[in-house]
C-alpha cells in the first residue's frame, strides 16, 4: 500500500481586520458549482490498489463523532476505544500498517472529561461543540463561557457554531465580532467554525460567511452541525474551498476544512479527498487542514477495507459501532 502522509504544523491564523471587500462583489454560480460537484462523486482517478491508502487516510482524518442526547460516559469510552483502535487487528495486518487512529474525538461539553481520560496518552485530541451547539442561540456571554468550560475539561479544538441571523442579515460586523470573541476565548484551542450552511441560503451567504469566520480567526471552516436539514453537500463543499483557497492567496494562511454530518460511506470519504486534492492540494488531505465529522462513517470504510484485505465482507454487526 501507498505511503502515508505524516502531519506537520503550520502557523496558525491570526485573522485579518473586518475587510467587506473581500467578498461582497462575489457572484458563485449555482449550476457550475453543481455541475463541477456531481464530477467529483464519479471520478475514477483513485486507482483500485490506492483506495485502501485513501481511506486509511480518511480514518485518520475522522473527528469520530457522538452528539446525542442520550450520550453517558461510557459511551464515550467506547467512541474512545474505537478512536484508539479504529481496524481491526487482522485489516491492520493485511495492509502491513502498525497503528492507525482517528484525528479526534468529538463530543459535547460534558463529556470532554470522559474522553480526555480515556483518549490518556493516545496523542488523539478531544475537540467539543460549544457556543450552544446546534442552533447556538444564547446570550454571547453564555456561549464564550461554554468555551472556557470546555477548553477548561481539556478540549484541544472547540467546534463553535455561528449565529445564522448575522448572515441572513447580512450583518457582517456582528458575526465577524462575535467569532473573534470566540477564538479569544478558545486561546490556544484550535477554533473550527460551524456555519449550519443549509440555513444559510444561498452560496453566496455560504461564501461570505466563510471568508468572514476566516477574518476572525477560524483555524477550520466547517459545513454543519449534523442536526440541519441539509447537512455537508458537495456543492458547499466546493465553494467554502474556494473562499478558502481566495484567503490563503491573499494572506499566505492556509485553514482547515471540515466536512460534517450526513458523511456515511466509503465512496463519501473519496470523493471529500478527491475534492481537496483537487481544489487545494495534497496538504489538505491531511489531518492538520482536513476532517471529516462523522458519528457513523468509520464502519463503511472498515467493512471496505475489509474486504480488501480478506477479499470477502464481514457481516454488518462486525462493525456497528462508529
Ligand atoms: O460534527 C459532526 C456531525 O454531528 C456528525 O454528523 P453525522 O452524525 O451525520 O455523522
Amino acid at each position: 500500500m501507498p505511503p502515508i502522509d505524516t502531519p506537520h504544523l503550520h502557523p496558525r491564523n491570526p485573522g485579518t481586520p473586518l475587510d467587506l471587500a473581500w467578498f461582497d462583489k462575489i457572484a458563485v454560480n449555482t449550476p457550475a458549482a453543481t455541475a463541477r460537484a456531481a464530477t467529483l462523486a464519479t471520478r475514477r482517478s483513485v486507482k483500485k490498489e490506492w483506495q485502501a491508502a485513501w481511506l486509511v487516510n480518511a480514518i485518520q482524518c475522522i473527528d469520530l463523532t457522538t452528539l446525542a442526547g442520550d450520550d453517558t460516559e461510557a459511551r464515550v469510552a467506547r467512541l474512545c476505544a474505537k478512536a484508539r483502535r479504529p481496524l481491526a487487528d487482522h485489516i491492520l495486518e493485511g495492509l502491513g500498517l502498525d497503528a492507525v487512529k482517528t484525528g479526534a474525538v468529538c463530543v459535547y461539553p460534558t463529556m470532554v472529561g470522559a474522553a480526555v481520560r480515556a483518549l490518556d496518552g493516545s496523542g488523539i485530541p478531544v475537540a467539543s461543540v460549544a457556543t450552544g451547539f446546534p442552533a447556538g442561540l444564547m446570550p454571547l456571554n453564555l456561549r464564550l463561557a461554554e468555551i472556557l468550560y470546555a477548553v477548561e475539561q481539556g478540549a484541544a479544538e472547540i467546534d463553535i457554531v455561528i449565529n445564522r441571523a448575522h448572515v441572513l442579515q447580512g450583518d457582517w460586523a456582528a458575526l465577524y465580532d462575535e467569532i473573534a470573541a470566540m477564538r479569544e476565548a478558545c486561546g490556544d484551542a484550535h477554533i473550527k467554525a460551524i456555519l449550519a450552511t443549509g440555513e444559510l441560503g444561498s452560496l453566496r451567504n455560504v461564501y461570505k460567511a466563510s471568508m468572514v469566520a476566516m477574518q476572525a480567526g477560524a483555524d477550520f471552516i466547517k459545513t454543519s452541525t449534523g442536526k440541519e436539514t441539509v447537512n455537508a453537500t458537495l456543492p458547499v463543499s466546493l465553494t467554502m474551498v474556494r473562499a478558502l483557497r481566495d484567503y490563503g492567496a491573499r494572506t499566505g494562511y492556509k485553514i482547515g476544512f471540515k466536512p460534517a454530518g450526513g458523511l456515511k460511506t466509503a465512496k463519501d470519504a473519496i470523493a471529500w479527498q478527491v475534492l481537496m486534492k483537487e481544489e487545494l492540494g495534497r496538504d489538505w488531505l491531511r489531518s492538520d487542514l482536513f476532517r471529516i465529522g462523522a458519528s457513523s462513517l468509520l464502519g463503511d470504510i472498515e467493512r471496505q477495507l475489509e474486504h480488501y484485505v480478506t477479499g470477502r465482507y464481514a457481516s454488518g454487526s462486525r462493525h456497528a459501532l462508529a
